[in-house]
Order: structure tokens, then C-alpha cells, then sequence
């Protein structure tokens, strides 16, 4: 047996070695699911199957990356750079430069990011003189992105009445015209957006048999990681390609399935045995990855989901420490929290910085992690911000580039033609774009035959516009000896860009600079790059594709040591020795966007889940009891999540509050109550107003008794079973604090207490104070000092 084999175990090796068919290995987090695509690849290729004939598709092109070093290191370089891998778009944007022309697009088409189609939908709209209250641009990009991943294509939207319903019911009756027009323009324009990238596959493969044919002779085997958050489209084209000599082998977890909002579809992995004849199903069982306390935590997370697969995920490795929950008062304590903890770590262990993860639910939670890390000199990087090539001097530089081979591209234009400013106004730009719609031309073409049109533009903007025409003519005639470098160190110079920012003088000015140093740098690399591989061309095309998929996850740069920050959405996939999830806060996770139905809340609980099993030795949860949202200090609530761990797997160092929850609205959050009920006032700014605390004892009970509507945080949990009426804090100032006492509080300042209620744990305290007015507070949470 070939020596590789050995380090897998038995479960993971039949999968491994099971060379044809249909095949599907559904297993928990950290069991080797990855790790068997990888293995096997090689067995393939030990097994005499060209390279060539393989195709696998990953998470991001990171995996990507790391699977084919690791197949390198078994098989050798030089057979490994044959693989075809990657993620779905950028292996089928390869496929769609070679194939492009026949559904009428340029080979040299642009592919538009984010940024690209949000600026075009925006022009839309306001062409069109919609409300833009009512169209915002994300959701309806969003609302778009969800019709392309469903393969409704226009023609199919307006021949289906009831998306037409729906998208009036939204109030916005005009979507199916902003979706047409879209559409065109990005065509006009040559230009495929991220959607479309699988939507034309798709296309091609279904228009074209011989395409189609083509591709399944070209890719015998193929290999799907992380199959559960495939969407339609994805699961469409793999279908097709498999179809033939259904070699298919798809990996993945459905219990981390967590880009349903993004139109992944659990389904797909559950009807995978329906789809194809005698699918053989693996299961594996032994996380390699995580402590036995965090594998039996994360086991009873996702217990509490009714829709899953029943799994056995159990480790041999080590106890482990408990995980580690840790409450703090605002979002800025949990910041100095976890970068206290990281540093004293580092100290005792001996442990570098990337070997720490802070996972969020939400961008925004970034800023107060930062400042805690800054302030210590801890290094860090954050991914999933704005990546490399999105910020606006290197955009400027892409799309000067973008221009170059395809002058159709609206937006890449739009962003250069007056920058640097030459003089040409956004009027005249306007009626470009209205002239090129009218013509049914690029902009760039009417600009070429400006002499030709009827536009009312005057002779000096008229000479203007044709001098930048010939500017980016004599570039297209340079690109066709020059490399990738040299024609935009070129560019770079000649176009005024470098004399432009050079201008400014102030610290962003000097780093957009060291940017476009960094960008004409990494172009160098490129090229050199690109020399070894024996049938790559170096072309401003490829470089410019692996520029618009790249993200930032990608170009990580392994040996800088720095602590990860990302979202839990990113994680995936990823292990770290130490993870911390922070935020964990009703509302914020699970999300308030998230509670309004079951499914919602389980896709919430998986996330969870995929968080917990980033962690390979230690994980600590923390939240804070207030935090800075929309620029206002909100109170906060303790995850239900923290409460469904099985107590005995956290260290649980401040005791957890109970939740603040109404509880005839949170009786059954999915049960009796009526769901127009059941939810919070939300406020027309978003912001979540939290009913007013209802938890009262009846009158004359004993203390210890439960409210009937008992919050989801279980007993043992809630303060007043840890330190409990009997105990002392409870009673800390039982007869001691009266009417008249001046309290000093750690947040809210001096204060005098006006009148004591309540009994055992549920004694309140009202108490004026001078700087936010009165106030009720339980005493047995109430951090109080009394100073008179
Ligand atoms: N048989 C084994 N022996 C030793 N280490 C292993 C074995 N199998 C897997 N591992 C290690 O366990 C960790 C988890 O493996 P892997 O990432 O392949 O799991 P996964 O199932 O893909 O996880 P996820 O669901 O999070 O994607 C990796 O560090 C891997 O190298
Ligand atoms: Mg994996």
C-alpha cells in the first residue's frame, strides 16, 4: 500500500480508495473530510488517472492551494500543477474565457465585483427615477443575485407571474425592469458579474452538447468539499459534468451548512443518494482536530436542532481545557478581555499570534477587538474587509487595465474617464451613457464616433474625450508586446495617476502610493510566476481574473504572525489552536434578522457550531452586557446559545444573567404564540426595542421558585441557582441598603436609592441617579457601592 495511506484510518481510507462511482462522505467537523479529498486525488493519480481528468472544486482558492501542496508533496510538483482546482468561480470563469464567444460575450470579458454591479444597479435606479429608499441597491442586487443562483433568467421572471407578486408585495414592482436592464448593460458592457460566472455556465452547458460533452470527457473524476453550501446553480453544473462517467465524490457536513441566505440549499446534500444509481455513503466519526470538552460541547450545540443528520463525532485526543465563558460590561471590556487573555496565553505557552482566532457574527464587531489588540501591540489581520484590490487607487489602477482589453466595460470607464480629472464633467458623461444606450453601443464606441452623433457636446469636450480615446488606443497597442508589469508601471505613469496622488501628501496619500508600489509588485511576481508554467501566457486577461476572484482570505501570506480576525462565515473549514467567539449576545448571535422562523434559528445554531469547531485546543465564549450598536449603547442579553451547552464542558467565570425576555413572548418562541406577536417592537431605524422585563415572582412565593415561563437559559445556569437566594449575594443588601443611601454604580455614577422592592433574588433597588435618571436594578446583579 502506498505509504501515505497510513495516515488515514480505516474509515477514512475506504473513501480514499474507492476509485469509481458516486460516492458521499457526510461527517462532523474536523473528522478529515478535506483531508480524504486530498488523499484521494493523489490515489487517483497513483492509480494511472491523468491529472488532467480531475477536477475539484473547493471553498476558496486557500484550500484550493494548500490540497494541491500536499498533493505536490506526495506526487510531485510537476504532475500536481495539472490539477484543475478551485472554487467554482474561478474554475469556471477559465472555462468561460475559452468558451465565452459562443454565448456572444468577448473572451476577454470583465468580470464585475461587488462594488461594480452595486455602482451600475445604483445608475439604474436612478436613470429609471425610482425611490432609492425603496430600491436600495444591496437588497436589490441581492434580490437579483437570488434569481441567477435560482437560473431565473429574465425572460423566465416575467413569465412567472408570482415573482412579479412577490417583488410588488416588497414594494418594489419594478424589480423585473431593473433585472432587464441589468442584464443588458452588463452584456453591452462584456462583463459578467459573480452570479453569472455559474448562471452562463450553465447556459453553455445546457445549449451546447458539445460543449457540455467536452467537459464531461475532460473531467472523469471530480471532488466537491464543503458540498453542503452548494446552490442551484453550482449543483446544476456538477450534475451535468458528472452525468457521464459519474465519478463523483462530494464531502461535507450538513450540520454546517450556513450560506442558506446566500441560496445554498441543504437539499442537495440530503437528496445526493436520489440523484445518482448506487451511491455509496461514508460516514466518518473521529474529529482529529479538537479536545474531547469541545467536541462534546459542539455535539450538544447542535443536538437542539430538529432537522439534521443523526452523526457519532467523538475524539481521542485530550480533555482538554473547559470552554472557557467570560461575560464583560461593555464591547470594550470584551475587546481588553481577549487581548489580555491572547498576551498571558502567548506568555505561558510559548505560542505565536496565529496560533489565536476572534470569530465574529458580524463585521462591525471588529473595531473593539482592534483597539483592545492595538493598545497591546499585538499584530493582527482581518479578513473579509475590503480586500487588496478593492481599495480605490488600486481600482483605479484595474480599471485602467480593464479598459485596455475590454473597452466596453461601463464601469471601468465611468471610474477613469475623468480621473485623473481632464476636464470631462459628469453631464457629458450622462449623456454618453443615454447616447450608447440609444445606439445600443459601448460608450467607449460612441466616445470613438463622437463626430458621427448628434450629441450636443461642445468642441473642447469633444477633443477631450477623443484624446482619451487615442490615450487608452496607444495602451491596446503596447499590451500587445509589453507583460502585465511593464504595461502598468506604464500606465501607472503615463495616464497621471502616480503624478495625481502623489499630490497628496497626507499619511493615506503616502499609503495609497506604497498600494500601487504593492500592486505593480505583486504584478512582477506574476509575471516571473507565470514563466515557469509551461503553457501560460502571463496575459493582462488572466492576471486581471485572478485579481477580480481573489478575496482576501487568499493572499494570506503564511509566514507573517498575526492574530485572525474574521467572521464565523469565513472560519469555515479553518482550524485555529485557540478561538475566541465573541459577541455572543441575543439579537446580535443569533442575529435579530434571524429569530423569525425555525429554520432561521437552526442556521443560526450551525454557524454556532461551525464556530465551536474552528478550535483545536481552547475556546472561549464571551459577551458583553452593553455594547455600541448604530452609534448607541444597547443593553444586551447572554446567548441562548451559551445555555444549550451541557454545563459541564465551561468554566463559566462570571455567572450568566438571566435573559431580559418577555416571557409571553418567548414562551415558545416557535409555539403557541402568534408570530405577529412574538417578536419585538422594531423601530423604523432597526433598532430593537426590548420589551420591559416581566419575569416577576408571584406574590408570596418562596425565592427559589422558577418564573412559569422559565427563559431557555437552563436553572443551574442563572444566577440565582449559583449563588441563590440562600446564598449571599442575594442577601448582600438585605436590610443593609435603604431609602435615602447614596450609591456610587460603575456605570451610571452617583446616585440615591429612592425605595427597595421585591424579595430574595428578586430584590430591586430604584435608584435616582444624577446623570441618567432613575433607574430600577436588581440588586443581586447590581454592581453597587454605598457611600452614604
Ligand atoms: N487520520 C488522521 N490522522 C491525523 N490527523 C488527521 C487525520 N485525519 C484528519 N486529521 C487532521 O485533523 C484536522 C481536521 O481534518 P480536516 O480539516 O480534513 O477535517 P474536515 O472534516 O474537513 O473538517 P471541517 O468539517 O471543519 O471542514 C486536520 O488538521 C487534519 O490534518
Ligand atoms: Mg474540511
Amino acid at each position: 500500500m502506498e505509504k501515505y495511506l497510513s495516515q488515514l484510518n480505516e474509515a477514512q481510507l475506504a473513501p480514499t480508495i474507492q476509485k469509481d462511482g458516486p460516492m458521499i462522505v457526510i461527517a462532523g467537523a474536523g473528522s478529515g473530510k478535506t483531508r480524504v479529498l486530498t488523499y484521494r486525488i493523489a490515489y487517483l493519480m497513483s492509480q494511472g488517472i491523468d491529472p488532467f481528468n480531475i477536477l475539484s472544486l473547493t471553498f476558496t482558492n486557500k484550500a484550493a492551494r494548500e490540497m494541491k501542496e500536499r498533493i505536490a508533496a506526495i506526487v510531485g510538483q510537476s504532475e500536481a500543477r495539472n490539477l484543475w482546482m478551485g472554487t467554482f468561480h474561478s474554475i469556471f470563469a477559465k472555462i468561460l474565457r475559452i468558451e465565452a464567444d459562443k454565448l456572444g460575450y468577448p473572451t476577454n470579458f470583465t468580470i464585475y465585483d461587488s462594488q461594480d454591479s452595486d455602482k451600475l444597479i445604483g445608475s439604474i435606479i436612478r436613470e429609471m427615477g425610482l425611490d432609492k429608499d425603496i430600491y436600495k441597491t444591496k437588497q436589490v442586487r441581492s434580490r437579483i443575485s437570488s434569481y441567477k443562483n435560482s437560473l431565473i433568467t429574465v425572460r423566465a421572471y416575467f413569465q412567472n407571474p408570482e415573482l412579479k407578486e412577490a417583488d410588488a408585495m416588497a414594494r418594489r414592482p419594478k424589480m423585473g425592469d431593473i433585472y432587464k436592464e441589468y442584464v443588458d448593460r452588463c452584456f453591452k458592457a462584456g462583463a459578467m458579474d459573480f452570479d453569472d460566472l455559474l448562471l452562463k455556465t450553465n447556459e453553455l452547458l445546457t445549449r451546447f452538447p458539445e460543449v457540455l460533452m467536452k467537459y464531461q470527457n475532460r473531467f472523469r473524476y471530480i471532488l466537491v468539499d464543503e458540498y453542503q453550501d452548494t446552490n442551484h446553480s453550482q449543483y446544476l453544473i456538477v450534475r451535468a459534468l458528472s452525468d457521464k462517467f459519474q465519478n463523483i465524490c462530494v464531502v461535507g457536513d450538513d450540520a454546517q451548512s450556513i450560506y442558506a441566505f446566500r441560496g445554498a440549499n441543504i437539499n442537495n446534500i440530503l437528496n445526493f443518494q436520489k440523484d445518482y444509481d448506487n451511491v455509496k455513503l461514508f460516514r466518518l466519526e473521529q474529529n482529529y482536530r479538537s479536545t474531547k470538552n469541545i467536541v462534546n460541547a459542539a455535539n450538544s450545540i447542535i443536538d437542539k436542532n430538529q432537522t439534521k443528520l443523526d452523526k457519532v463525532v467523538w475524539t481521542a485526543n485530550d480533555e482538554g481545557g473547559k470552554i472557557v465563558v467570560n461575560r464583560s460590561l461593555t464591547d470594550g471590556d470584551e475587546g481588553r478581555f481577549v487581548a489580555s487573555t491572547i498576551w498571558e496565553t502567548k506568555m505561558n505557552e510559548q505560542l505565536e499570534n496565529k496560533d489565536f482566532a476572534v470569530l465574529y457574527r458580524t463585521n462591525a464587531q471588529s473595531r473593539a477587538i482592534e483597539d483592545a489588540l492595538r493598545k497591546r501591540d499585538i499584530p493582527y489581520k482581518i479578513y473579509g474587509g475590503l480586500s487588496f484590490y478593492q481599495r480605490k487607487e488600486i481600482k483605479d489602477v484595474i480599471s485602467y487595465l480593464r479598459l485596455i482589453i475590454n473597452p466596453a466595460d461601463e464601469e471601468a470607464l465611468k471610474r477613469v474617464i475623468n480621473f485623473p480629472p481632464r476636464g470631462i464633467g459628469a453631464t457629458t458623461v450622462d449623456r454618453l451613457v443615454v447616447a450608447a444606450n440609444g445606439y445600443k453601443r459601448s460608450i467607449f464606441e460612441v466616445m470613438k464616433n463622437i463626430d458621427k452623433t448628434e450629441l450636443k457636446i461642445n468642441s473642447g469636450t469633444k477633443s477631450k474625450l477623443q484624446d482619451f480615446v487615442t490615450l487608452i488606443e496607444s495602451y491596446q497597442v503596447m499590451n500587445e508586446n509589453a507583460d502585465v508589469f511593464e504595461l502598468a508601471e506604464h500606465v501607472t505613469r503615463t495616464s497621471g495617476l502616480i503624478k495625481e496622488f502623489k499630490k497628496d501628501a497626507t499619511p493615506e496619500g503616502v499609503t495609497r502610493m506604497e498600494n500601487i508600489e504593492e500592486l505593480l509588485n505583486g504584478m512582477k511576481d506574476f509575471v516571473e510566476g507565470q514563466k515557469e508554467v509551461a503553457d501560460a501566457t502571463a496575459s493582462l486577461a488572466e492576471f486581471l481574473e485572478d485579481v477580480a476572484l481573489s478575496s482576501d482570505l487568499d493572499s494570506d501570506k503564511e509566514d507573517v504572525d498575526h492574530v485572525a480576525l474574521m467572521t464565523i462565515h469565513l472560519a469555515k473549514g479553518l482550524e485555529f489552536p485557540h478561538v475566541f467567539i465573541v459577541g455572543l449576545e441575543e439579537d446580535l448571535f443569533p442575529s435579530a434578522m434571524s429569530m423569525n422562523t425555525r429554520s432561521e434559528l437552526e442556521e443560526e445554531r450551525r454557524l454556532f457550531y461551525v464556530a465551536l469547531t474552528r478550535a483545536e485546543k481552547q475556546a472561549y465564549l464571551t459577551y458583553a452586557l452593553s455594547r455600541y450598536r448604530w452609534g448607541k449603547l444597547v443593553d444586551a442579553d447572554p446567548s441562548r446559545f451559551i445555555s444549550e451547552i451541557d454545563e459541564q464542558y465551561l468554566d463559566i467565570t462570571t455567572p450568566i444573567e438571566e435573559r431580559r425576555i418577555n416571557p409571553m413572548l418567548d414562551a415558545d418562541i416557535f409555539g403557541d404564540v402568534s408570530p405577529n406577536t412574538k417578536r419585538n417592537v422594531v423601530s423604523s431605524n432597526n433598532i430593537r426595542f426590548k420589551p420591559a422585563k416581566q419575569v416577576e415572582l408571584k406574590k408570596g412565593s418562596p425565592a427559589k421558585e422558577q418564573p412559569k415561563f422559565q427563559p431557555t437559559v437552563p436553572k443551574k445556569l442563572t444566577r440565582v441557582e449559583s449563588s441563590g437566594a440562600s446564598g449571599q449575594e442575594a442577601n448582600l443588601f438585605d436590610g443593609k441598603l435603604v431609602a435615602g443611601n447614596i450609591v456610587n454604580h460603575m456605570r451610571f455614577g452617583k446616585g440615591e436609592v429612592l425605595k427597595i422592592e421585591g424579595v430574595g433574588s428578586d430584590v430591586k433597588a430604584e435608584i435616582k441617579f444624577q446623570q441618567v435618571g432613575v433607574k430600577k436594578l436588581l440588586l443581586r446583579f447590581a454592581k453597587l457601592d454605598v457611600i452614604g
